[in-house]
C-alpha cells in the first residue's frame, strides 16, 4: 500500500507557555510553531511538527526557515512520486543539506500516515517494544536557589523519574551543592546549552561529588573533539544533545569517546528513521538514549512518546505532561503524568486526536500545498 499524500497543509502556531522557560541563551515565554498536516488520496491525515524555534538559538533553524524549506524545496520532493514507506524519505530529502527539523516535521505526518493507513500505533510501526514510559522534567533557570528548590520539590512529589536542571557559568556548583543537600537521592541531571569550554575543566570535575545521571551538552554545540578530552577528565558521563544530527555524527562520537549518553530529538536528528537508527547504533555500542524535549505542543509530544517506546530509550526523557506546558494542548485526550509514566495510546498513528478547534484557535496563518 503506496503513500500518497495529495496534499499539505501549513499552519503557523502560537501558544503561550504557561511559565516562561529560561536557558543561558534566553527565556521563551511563547511557542510559535509549525504544525504540518499531511492528507493522501483517501482523505486520512498525517500530522508532524516542526520544533523550530522563532529565533536561532538552539540551533541555526527557525519557523521562517522551517517554512521556505517546506514550500520551496521539501513539499515538491515529497509530491514528485508516492513512496512505499517512510524510510525513503531521507533519501529523497538528500539532495537537500542539513535542515533536519524542516525534514523531520513532514516526515513525521508521513510516519503518521503511514502508521494510520497500516491500521498500526505508529509505536508499533516504529518497532517499539513498551506500553508505558518513564519521563523526567526540564526546569528552566530560576531567581534563586529557593525557588528551585520549590520547583524541584513539586515536580519530585508529582513522581517525575529524573530532574533536569539548567546551569551555566556562576549558577552551577553551588546551586547543584543545595539542590543535593535537599534531594540526595533524586536522580538528578544538569544541562549546560553549551555554556562552558575546555577552560572550565576545573569547576566541571567539581561537579563529579554530586552523582549526576550526566551532564548534557557542556562545551561548544558543534564540537564533538573537546567533549572527547573532557570526559577523560571528569567522572560525571556526558551526555551530546546539540551536537547531534545525524547517525554519522553518532558514530563519530562513540569512536571519540565524546559521550556516554545520547539525547535523541527527533527534530535535530531529521526525522524518526534517523532516530531509529541512531537508536539501534547506541544500543550495538552499549550507550543508553533518552528522548530530548523542545516545548512541543501535543503533536510532537506524540511522536517523542512513540518513539521512546524502542527498547534502549533507557533513561527518562523530557516528555512532561501537556499540563506543565500548556493552558489546553492541540491533541486530546492530553499527555497526562501518573507517577513518572505515560501510558502509550494504542489508536492508529500518534494515538490522539488533534483537536481543530485548538488547531484553529492558535493558528496565526496557514496555507495550503498541492500535488501537481
Ligand atoms: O521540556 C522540554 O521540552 C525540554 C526543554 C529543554 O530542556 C530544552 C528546550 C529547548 C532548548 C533547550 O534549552 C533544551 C534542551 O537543550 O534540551
Ligand atoms: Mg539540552
Amino acid at each position: 500500500m503506496g503513500i500518497n499524500v495529495k496534499y499539505v497543509v501549513l499552519r503557523h502556531l502560537q501558544m503561550e507557555l504557561k511559565s516562561p522557560f529560561t536557558t543561558s541563551f534566553g527565556t521563551f515565554r511563547n511557542k510559535e510553531f509549525i504544525l504540518v498536516e499531511a492528507i493522501d488520496e483517501d482523505g486520512v491525515s498525517g500530522w508532524g511538527e516542526s520544533v523550530a524555534f522563532s529565533s536561532p538559538w538552539y540551533n541555526e533553524e527557525t519557523v521562517k526557515t522551517n517554512w521556505h524549506m517546506l514550500e520551496d524545496f521539501l513539499l515538491p520532493l515529497l509530491f514528485q512520486t508516492s513512496l512505499e514507506h517512510p524510510d525513503e524519505l531521507g533519501q529523497r530529502f538528500s539532495v537537500i543539506r542539513k535542515n533536519q527539523m524542516a525534514k523531520a516535521a513532514i516526515e513525521g505526518a508521513v510516519w503518521d500516515l503511514f502508521a494510520k493507513k497500516q491500521q498500526l500505533p505508529l509505536h508499533k510501526a516504529l518497532g517499539g517494544t513498551k506500553s508505558s514510559i518513564e519521563v523526567g522534567v526540564s526546569i528552566g533557570i530560576q531567581k534563586n536557589v529557593d525557588d528551585l528548590l520549590r520547583v524541584i520539590e513539586r515536580y519530585v512529589q508529582e513522581g517525575y523519574r529524573r530532574i533536569k536542571i539548567k546551569i551555566k557559568p556562576g549558577w552551577d556548583v553551588d546551586i547543584i551543592r543545595e539542590v543535593r543537600r535537599r534531594f540526595p537521592d533524586v536522580p538528578l541531571m544538569a544541562d549546560a546549552n553549551s555554556a562552558y569550554s575546555l577552560q572550565d575543566i576545573d569547576r566541571l570535575r567539581a561537579l563529579d561529588e554530586f552523582q549526576l545521571m550526566m551532564i548534557e551538552q557542556p562545551l561548544a554545540a558543534d564540537d564533538i573533539v573537546d567533549h572527547a578530552t573532557l570526559q577523560r577528565h571528569i567522572n560525571t558521563p556526558i551526555c551530546l544533545d546539540e551536537s547531534i544530527h545525524s547517525i554519522e555524527d553518532v558514530r563519530k562520537a562513540i569512536q571519540l569517546g565524546s559521550c556516554q549518553i545520547v539525547n535523541i530529538k527527533i527534530g535535530r536528528v531529521g526525522g524518526l528513521t534517523e532516530a531509529k537508527r541512531i537508536h539501534d547504533l547506541c544500543q550495538a555500542n552499549g550507550i543508553p538514549v533518552w528522548c530530548g524535549g523542545m516545548l512541543e505542543a501535543g503533536v510532537g509530544r506524540a511522536h517523542n512518546i512513540a518513539i521512546t517506546t524502542l527498547e534502549n530509550f533507557a533513561m527518562p526523557g523530557d516528555t512532561a505532561a501537556s499540563s506543565h506546558y500548556w493552558e489546553k494542548d492541540i491533541i486530546v485526550p492530553e499527555v497526562v503524568v501518573h507517577n513518572g509514566t505515560i501510558v502509550v495510546p494504542e489508536a492508529p498513528g500518534i494515538g490522539y486526536e488533534v483537536d481543530r478547534r485548538q488547531v484553529d484557535r492558535y493558528t496565526v496563518f496557514a496555507k495550503t500545498y498541492r500535488a501537481q
